[in-house]
């Protein structure tokens, strides 16, 4: 199957005819003209030669830290390569290092972890930093709400130059659904906790097919059959494959791989605690063992068989065996029955040093190494940011629409709620008990309505997921999440305080006249935006749900406390609990404002009929101690400034996670390890790759986390 695909005939026309950049206009080896004018918009480069990604490394070793400066060798002197046309299985028991050898290579490698050797990309040091190559990591994060269409063309349009026409970004949209094979559930949604949507191998290929869509030279995938059922693992393999034979360089870990899966592999380089037990053609693995020592038993798969022979945990299985059992596998001809595991992976390491596969690969290494060609820069965007903002502001709306646990279940509840509110509180009047009563039914209004929004907070987590993966493989920056997520959630949350805070100011019949009535509604408005605010600020410090959901309700708690009403303002403790605190919480500004909007001008009546009046300027400042003298629109501004706070508050920590947090963790990690050694370490931080956020790590600590609603 012939995998470059592409837009249309228009855009390969364009493409190929004026394709008159640094080149010289001629067609570039391995790159097909839709590509050519992808990288050429981009790259800016002269294409010299073949741009076809050639990897090699050799003598790579990743050291990690551990606690207290205590080190392990993660990988161990390991030389081998990918060639564009072939795919490369990385293959070992759990925790031989596949998925550190990816990052290694992909230059995604975590703070506490140092590389050492040498990884040259078509014969140069590359900087293989934010989406150099596409990345498909383990867990499908995407959103649920969309087709499959959906979630390519955004996906698209979010990288895709803004030049280039809406009709052949569609096409090319359609020819990586037709590469990935899945026509059958374009249309069909992703699925979600209440959408039944599409199977676990389709969300594999929808997660690849956004990769390949900028037709990246060079692909990196860590575990893409994991969770698979055989037929599905056999599909994404094969399209694996078939991506490879179009001049791609593919390389992928692969768990368990049935016997079909194993024969579509070209190379195979197999990993134990960190060492080469085999690199070379995946077709003479079986021979490979079999000279070494140790044939595949008849009837046993042969990647079964490797696997079995590799895994040290075999080891730990048979010691527990008893009696019978214990027999029957002293009693086989299985020569891996008579040693232990640990003693064949020593023989098999050994065997492969001196094997002809071992020179052949180093030989290969020298050979590539020498050969220099043009490093194109795969992933990030080529959109520009305006596009970026829009296609997410877009992409975000639809999705909060379409998911009912975004904000439409919210609305009913905030409607219920304020229903109850106005029977309990309804025609509160101008009685001597009003008083309090308007009091109260502002204090539960700001304090306890506003604090529901924190319910969003799943599906917020959710989002950053997938904001995560994208960020992390260059689709868009921070800021344009942070515009697109405001924008998006503000008709939503206009519609939802607009809505019961009329229900609410009608039923209580607050202050009348129209500024008072827009007074309220703004306010709700905007206390709700803060809450929301708020969480996204917590979420990107903590990105699980229900810590996130605890440590919100927490901090909300103790700004209802300091409110002004719970203890009225003068009365607030005033280190700490007034200065600053009762100046930092939303409420205090809120609940200063609306009392004002709502007493000012009321006349109410006395505790006995003969006594006078009270106005409502006096309950202001003698009962809830209100300072009449700032107005309630400054207020009210206080609380949109805050808004704007927090959100640059969750710019700032994303900012810090990025690149701050790797900073000083391996700053502490080297800072360790040198005291540990006593002297300066010989180990060196990659300056071939940048190190960048590992994938894994976060993809590992969602995990931990277990932040999925779903
Ligand atoms: N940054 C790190 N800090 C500490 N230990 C690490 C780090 N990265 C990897 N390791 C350790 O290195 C070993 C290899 O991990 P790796 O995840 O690469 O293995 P794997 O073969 O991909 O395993 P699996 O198949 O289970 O994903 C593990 O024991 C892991 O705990």
């Amino acid at each position: 199957m012939a995998m470059e695909i592409e837009a249309s005939s228009k855009a390969s026309g364009n493409s190929n005819n004026n394709g008159g950049g640094g080149g010289g206009g001629g067609v570039v080896p391995a790159l097909s003209p839709l590509s050519e004018t992808l990288w050429r918009e981009k790259t800016d480069t002269e294409f010299i030669g073949d741009v076809s990604a050639r990897l090699t490394w050799k003598d790579l070793t990743v050291m990690v830290t551990i606690g207290n400066g205590e080190t392990q060798n993660v990988l161990e002197g390991l030389t081998g390569y990918a060639e564009p046309g072939t795919f490369t299985a990385l293959m070992g028991p759990s925790g031989s290092g596949k998925s550190t050898l990816l990052d290694a290579l992909s230059g995604r490698l975590a703070a506490n972890a140092f590389l050492s050797g040498t990884i040259l990309l078509n014969g140069r040091k590359a900087k293989l930093s934010f989406g150099t190559a596409a990345y498909v990591t383990q867990d499908d994060n995407l959103i649920g709400t969309l087709t499959v269409r959906e979630t390519i063309l955004y996906s698209a349009r979010l990288r895709l130059p803004d030049k280039m026409a809406r009709s052949d970004k569609r096409a090319l949209v359609d020819s990586t659904i037709v590469a990935m094979g899945l026509q059958d559930c374009a249309d069909t949604v992703i699925g979600n906790w209440h959408l039944r949507g599409i199977s676990g191998g389709e969300k594999r290929r929808v997660s690849i097919a956004l990769e390949i869509l900028m037709r990246p030279r060079l692909l990196f995938l860590d575990e893409p059959t994991s969770g698979l059922d055989s037929a599905s693992a056999f599909f994404v393999t094969q399209t694996l494959r078939a991506l490879a034979r179009d001049g791609r360089t593919v390389i992928a870990s692969i768990h368990q791989p049935s016997s079909e899966v194993f024969e579509l592999f070209d190379r195979l380089y197999l990993l134990s605690g960190g060492k080469t037990v085999y690199f070379g053609q995946a077709s003479e693995a079986y021979e490979f063992f079999a000279q070494a020592g140790f044939p595949c038993p008849a009837l046993r798969n042969p990647s079964d068989h490797f696997l079995r022979c590799i895994n040290s945990d075999f080891d730990k299985v048979k010691s527990t065996l008893k009696g019978s059992m214990k027999l029957r596998f002293e009693g086989s001809d299985d020569p891996l029955d008579k040693i232990t595991t640990t003693e064949a992976i020593r023989t098999l390491i050994d065997y492969y040093r001196t094997s002809q596969h071992s020179y052949a690969a180093i030989q290969k290494v020298d050979e590539i190494s020498k050969v220099k060609g043009t490093v194109l820069d795969a992933g990030g965007s080529q959109a520009s940011f305006l596009m970026q903002s829009y296609t997410l502001t877009k992409r975000s709306f639809i999705n909060m629409s379409r998911d009912f646990g975004y904000y439409w279940l919210r609305l009913v509840i905030y409607i219920l709620v304020t229903i109850c509110i106005g029977t309990i509180y309804l025609n509160v009047g101008t009685g001597y008990n009003s008083i309090l009563a308007r009091g109260s039914c502002a204090s539960f209004v700001f304090g306890f309505v506003t604090f529901m929004s924190i319910g969003g907070f799943p599906s917020f987590v959710e989002d950053m997921k997938v904001f995560q993966r994208e960020r992390l493989n260059g689709h868009y920056g921070v800021t344009a999440f942070v515009i697109s997520n405001t924008l998006s959630a503000m008709p939503f949350l206009i519609l939802i305080t607009f809505l019961s805070g009329t229900i609410c100011y009608f039923m209580v019949r607050l202050h009348p006249g129209f500024w008072h009535y827009l007074f309220f509604v703004l306010c709700l408005y905007a206390s709700v935006t803060v809450v929301e605010s708020l969480m996204m600020a917590i979420a990107s410090i903590v990105p699980n749900f229900l810590m996130g959901i605890i440590i919100g309700a927490g901090i909300q708690g103790i700004f209802m406390l300091v409110s002004g009403y719970f203890r009225l303002p003068h009365d607030i403790p005033k280190p700490v609990w007034r200065y600053p605190m009762s100046y930092i919480s939303f409420h205090f500004w809120a609940l200063q404002g609306q009392y004002q909007n709502d007493l000012v001008g009321l006349i109410f009546d006395n505790q006995l009929p003969d006594l006078p009046k009270i106005p409502g300027e006096y309950v202001l400042e003698n009962v809830f101690q209100i300072d009449v003298n700032r107005s309630k629109w400054t207020d009210l501004s206080v609380i949109f400034s805050m808004i704007i706070i927090y959100r640059i508050i969750f710019f700032i920590m994303i900012k810090i996670n990025e690149d701050v947090t790797p900073w000083v963790r391996g700053y502490i990690a080297r800072r360790r390890m040198q005291q540990k050694s006593g002297t300066q370490n010989t180990t060196i931080a990659p300056d071939v790759l940048t190190q960048s956020p590992s994938l894994r790590a976060y993809v590992s600590t969602q995990r931990r986390n277990g932040t999925s609603n779903s």
